[in-house]
């Protein structure tokens, strides 16, 4: 296992917000987690990179290779982030200086993760450009001058430029059209399997889930209510709410075989 989140739960002053939660992760594995609105999904995966807003408590286990994350000092997560685990949010606007070149956010990343030669730098930004698909003349924008696709595939360039083991994608598309979004899974989908990273995709979108996990699983209320293999999961689901879900996605109450591709209209 790459990861193991073993019985975690995470409250704020007045409320339990995760509930005892445990998952666990395999290396290279696409694990989506799915659940409705405030469930805790993107609590748990800010738990896990220890990102999460000062006012709320952790309990339990986060083992990552091994390693107790939740008992590492800031300093030391600081290392962890970026090079052994990385992130790709919903809002790549935010994650982007309006005022730093593409090129100063590629050079600040690398400066921070140690790289200090400064032609190595270049040449992997420009490496990581084209490794997404995007010309090299971008190095030299604005975040402003690119589209909201470019962008995301510039933080997934970003995100995945120090080989990490693995990567968490926080509702990475819904920002973006239907057609970019599905241009930038497609590419997320070759550069995993170039760099063999595992990750954790939560999404809201089962045509998603069925298009790109491996394995799935579904939060209610902050507790994982079902876990386990997608094909097994889709077709099928045991828990009450794991059945509703999958009735109310539209692309999958057609009652195709979780193996089975459907053409989408991306
Ligand atoms: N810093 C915080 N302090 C108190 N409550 C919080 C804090 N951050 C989030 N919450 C609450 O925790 C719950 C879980 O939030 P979370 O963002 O993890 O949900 P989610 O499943 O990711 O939802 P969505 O799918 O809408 O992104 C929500 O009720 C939210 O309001």
């Amino acid at each position: 296992m790459i990861l193991s989140i073993e019985q975690v739960s995470i409250s704020s002053r007045e409320k339990r917000l995760v509930d005892n939660v445990s998952l666990s992760i395999r290396e290279g594995e696409w694990c989506a987690l799915v659940g409705q609105s405030g469930s805790g999904k993107t609590l748990l995966s800010q738990a896990i990179g220890q990102i999460l807003s000062p006012n709320l408590q952790v309990e339990g286990k986060i083992l990552f290779k091994e390693e107790d994350l939740l008992s590492l000092s800031q300093k030391q997560m600081r290392t962890i982030r970026g090079q052994k685990l990385s992130y790709i949010f919903q809002d790549y606007q935010g994650s982007f200086t309006p005022f730093r070149t593409i090129g100063q956010h590629f050079e600040e990343y690398q400066k921070a993760h140690d790289i200090l030669d400064a032609k190595m730098r270049k040449l992997k930004s420009m490496d990581a450009l084209g490794s997404v698909g995007l010309d090299e003349a971008l190095y030299n924008r604005y975040p402003f001058q690119l589209s909201g696709g470019q962008l995301q595939r510039v933080s997934i360039a970003m995100a995945l430029l120090l080989s990490p083991d693995l990567l968490i994608a926080d509702e990475v598309t819904t920002a973006l059209d239907s057609v970019s979004g599905h241009k930038v899974l497609e590419l997320l989908a070759r550069r995993q399997k170039e760099i063999g990273c595992a990750i954790l995709f939560i999404t809201h979108d089962w045509r998603h889930v069925r298009r790109y996990a491996t394995r799935l699983a579904v939060m209610k209320e902050g507790k994982i209510v079902e876990s386990g293999g997608k094909h097994r999961i889709l077709d099928h689901p045991q828990h009450e709410y794991t059945k509703q879900l999958i009735q109310a996605a539209p692309t999958l109450r057609r009652g195709l075989p979780s193996g089975l591709q459907e053409v989408e209209n991306v």
